[in-house]
């Protein structure tokens, strides 16, 4: 018995080619909902995307320090099934947002160089009685805009995601980050995470390209995880 990790492709944008979401290594499929982002869609937009994928893939809406009541408009309107949350966010703003019955993921930021393992872990620790997911994502370079907690295009140091995976025992675990069809093979052989969460690398100028979509398609479809 084999599966394979599932695998979100976020930052769509009204216009983008979204045929690909009907091939089954596509899992998930995610809207930017953060104002400072150039990735940035309505609800009202990202509702017009969630129809023409609907029972295809799991949609998610990306936010950064949205407060409670935006956040649960917003994946209310667009009809979401996953909120990410991509900011400083409160263990009780979490714990809210599942409450009142969405599906929480909280990412958590990874320096990119020299990660300080015992500080990552504390923080998955701390989110994990209330989400669903924990997204390890590579922490902004410094030069970066700010606000822009997510889609910078870099990876953060690999080498820590064998501990985490092995501390996690099984929670589901996103890695993002720089990922791309080039370097997916050898971040399967770090760790086998739940799922892997791409933009930046597979855009071509600022936009999502169907071309490398598929490339990364092919590069994930020869991964099997042995249960
Ligand atoms: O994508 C954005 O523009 C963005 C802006 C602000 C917060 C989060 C954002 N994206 C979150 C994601 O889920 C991205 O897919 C993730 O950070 C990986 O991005 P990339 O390194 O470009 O593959």
């Amino acid at each position: 018995m084999s599966t394979r990790p599932c695998v979100k492709i976020c930052g769509l944008l009204p216009g983008d080619d979204v045929t690909f979401a009907s091939d089954p290594v596509i899992t998930h499929v995610g809207f930017v909902m953060v104002p400072a982002s150039r990735r940035f869609v309505s609800a009202e937009a990202a509702a017009v995307m969630v129809e023409q994928v609907r029972n295809q893939v799991q949609t998610v809406g990306v936010f950064s320090d949205a407060d409670f009541d935006s956040a649960l408009a917003a994946v209310r309107a667009a009809h979401l099934d996953v909120a990410q949350l991509h900011g400083s966010e409160s263990v009780e703003l979490c714990n809210s947002l599942k409450s009142a019955g969405c599906k929480v993921w909280k990412s958590v930021p990874v320096p990119l160089v020299q990660p300080d393992r015992t500080a990552i872990l504390e923080a998955c620790e701390r989110y994990m009685p209330v989400v669903d997911a924990i997204l390890l994502d590579a922490k902004p370079p410094r030069d970066g805009v700010s606000g822009l907690t997510g889609g910078n295009g870099v990876a953060f140091d690999w080498t820590i995601l064998a501990d985490v995976c092995a501390a996690l025992d099984g929670f589901p675990l996103w890695v993002a980050g720089g990922i791309a069809p080039e370097n997916v093979h050898a971040l399967f052989r770090s760790c086998r995470p739940y799922g892997i969460d791409l933009s930046s690398g597979v855009e071509t100028d600022g936009r999502k390209d169907v071309k490398r979509i598929a490339q990364l398609i092919k590069a994930v479809a020869s991964i099997e995880y042995a249960k």
